[in-house]
Parts: C-alpha cells; structure tokens; sequence
C-alpha cells in the first residue's frame, strides 16, 4: 500500500491571541487547520477581520511580540512551533514565502529595487556578488518586468511594478510554497487580473503550492484546486471549488456566494449579508455566525459547532449544514 504524499504546509488546530493594551486578549485564529501539497492552490476566503493574514502569519513566524499561537504548524515535516524562531527561520522564504497585502510596505522607499534583491539573496546565501546581481535581473525578467526597473525605487514605480517586485523577492530564494495575501488589493481591475495572471503563471512553471487569500471567493472558485472559508477565525467550510460551489453546506459559505452575485449577468441580484461578525476580544459561546444566520436553531446559540469530516479535505462546521438560504 502506497502512502499518501506528506503536504508541504500541515498545520492543526492553530490559535492565535493578540495581547491588547488593557490587558485583555483577542483571539483571532480559532481552531484553524491548513494543509498544502505539492503544486496546490488552496483559496482561504472571508470577510475583512476573520484572520486570514494572522493565519498567514502564523505560519511565517512573523507575528508581532504580542501574539501567542498554539497548535501545530509544519512544514516540510518539520514542527515549527516547537522549534521556534530557529526553526522558523530556516524554512522561511526557502521553503515558504510570502507576497504582503500592501507591496508598497514591503520595499525599502531609500533602497534601489536591485540592492534590495541583492541584499535579500546575500541574507539568505542564496547568491553573492555578481552572481547575485544577475540572479536580481533574472528574477525581475521573470516577473514581466524590465531591467531598467532594478535602478528605480519604490516611489518610482506603479502599485503593479511594486506587486511584481514584492513577487520576484518572494521568489528569489526558490521556495515551495507561495503565500499571497490579497495581493491586488490596491491595484486597479485590470493590473489585478495582470496580477493573478502572473502568479498562476508562476505557481506552474515554478511547480510552487500557492495559498491564495482573498474577499474573493469566485476568483478562488475560479483559480484554487481547494478552499477553505473562514469566518470569525474559524474554518468553517472546506472543499474543492466543485463542493463549495454546488453543494455549499454552510449558511456562510451560502451568502458569501449570494453576495458576490454578478451584477451585470441576468441572475439574482447580489445580497446583504445583515449584521456583522462577532468582536473577536469576545468570547463567542455557540457558533460564531449564529446572530446573522437565516437558519439559526435554539441548540446555535450555545454549542460551538465542531468541524464534520467528509473525508478528502471536505468538511464543515455548522450544526445544521445544506439548510438552504
Ligand atoms: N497586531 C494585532 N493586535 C491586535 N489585534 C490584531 C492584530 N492584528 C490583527 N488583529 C485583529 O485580529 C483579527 C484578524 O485580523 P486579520 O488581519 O488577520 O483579518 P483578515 O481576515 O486578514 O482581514 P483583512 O481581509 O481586512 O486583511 C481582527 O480582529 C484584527 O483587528
């Protein structure tokens, strides 16, 4: 008998709390599991605030000084949490690498773009020297963009340059898998799709896994192999985009879908979904969604629904799941 191949990203029941400054705590990632193999594009879905960048973060190792995380994150089969920053570190941007929500953070505005790739392949003793300076033009090249590019800075250059640039960094030390995190945001519809064209690209000639945050989730239905919706730091919903499209079993994943309806075709049109997630410096005694859920029951109120299984990475947590909207 064959065994299933190890993922690349295998991280369980993952929980982050942020310190806040009157001492209580927020608890933004509640219970999270991703797994990534080889060459996969896992879509992670959610309004703004359910944690999506936290969980990315956490498997970074780049939260800030206030976070705590439990849980379990390996990657490449080995445990990062228990081997901390050390750990952390020899995986990070090797093995996996993240392209920031704001690229126009992520460059240095007083260092030419070439130093800035040259500087980051000299840290992680990928290249030095001249070979590194040719490394830089290649890496440039291989996101779309020119070479005069490596003289400019940051304020030189439009916001898709910066997300090709902050793209060819994540790129420089060969990883395995990319982390984008709304990586067109703040760009433009038509440099987005550029944008998304680009990575999909990439992800393929470079046989990278991908994990693609977004608002968007007919773009990861479009593009992703598996998604995974969250919602109030919870996953609450995970299939193929086959699954979550035509037999969505969470009220949530339901809505998501009805408010992302296409305005110009001659279906529905788009709906509201009413109310807002919860604060997540609360604790949330049942299922989070339970106050804007049109299907809520008694039971809603007071147990936290626990993930059910469907086996090959189908699963959701709603205690009266396929109920329709
Ligand atoms: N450093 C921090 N300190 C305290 N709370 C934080 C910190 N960073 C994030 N949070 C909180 O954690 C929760 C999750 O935030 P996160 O940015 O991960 O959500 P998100 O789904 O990525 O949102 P968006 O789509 O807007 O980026 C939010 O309530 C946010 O306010």
């Amino acid at each position: 008998m064959t065994s299933a191949p190890q993922p690349l990203v295998d991280a369980r029941d993952v929980n982050v709390w942020f310190d806040l400054p009157d001492g209580r705590e927020l608890h933004a990632v509640r219970g999270a599991d991703v797994r990534v193999n080889s060459r996969e594009k896992l879509g992670i879905v959610g309004e703004s605030g359910c944690g999506k960048s936290t969980l990315l973060m956490a498997l970074m190792g780049l939260l800030p000084a206030t976070a705590s995380v439990s849980g379990r994150i390996e990657v490449m089969g080995a445990d990062l949490l228990a081997g901390g920053e050390r750990a952390f570190r020899a995986h990070r941007w090797k093995d996996l690498a993240i392209v920031f929500q704001g690229a126009m953070n992520a460059l240095n505005p007083v260092i030419r773009v070439q130093r800035q790739i040259v500087e980051a392949l000299e840290l992680h003793e990928v290249a030095s020297g001249m070979a590194a300076v040719h490394r830089a033009s290649d890496l440039v090249r291989l996101v779309g963009l020119p070479e005069g590019v490596l003289r400019k800075f940051n304020h030189e250059l439009s916001g898709g340059m910066r997300q090709r640039v902050s793209l060819a960094m994540a790129l420089a030390c060969d990883p395995r898998v990319l982390l984008a995190d709304e990586p067109t945001t703040a760009l433009d519809m038509m440099v987005a799709a550029q944008v998304l064209a680009l990575i999909d690209r990439l992800t393929r000639e470079l046989d990278l896994a991908l994990v693609l945050v977004t608002h968007d989730l007919p773009l990861v239905t479009r593009t992703c192999d598996r998604i995974q919706v969250m919602y109030a730091g919870t996953v609450v919903e995970s299939g193929t985009p086959a699954d979550i499209y035509h037999q969505p079993q969470h009220p949530y994943t339901r809505l998501l879908f009805a408010a992302t309806a296409d305005v110009h075709s001659d279906g529905p049109d788009p709906v509201t979904i009413l109310g807002a997630p919860p604060r997540l410096d609360q604790v949330v005694p049942g299922c989070a969604f339970e106050p804007r859920c049109p299907h809520s029951q008694a039971r809603c109120a007071t147990d936290v629904p626990q993930p059910q299984s469907a086996g090959k990475g189908r699963s959701w947590a709603c205690h009266y799941p396929g109920e329709s909207t």
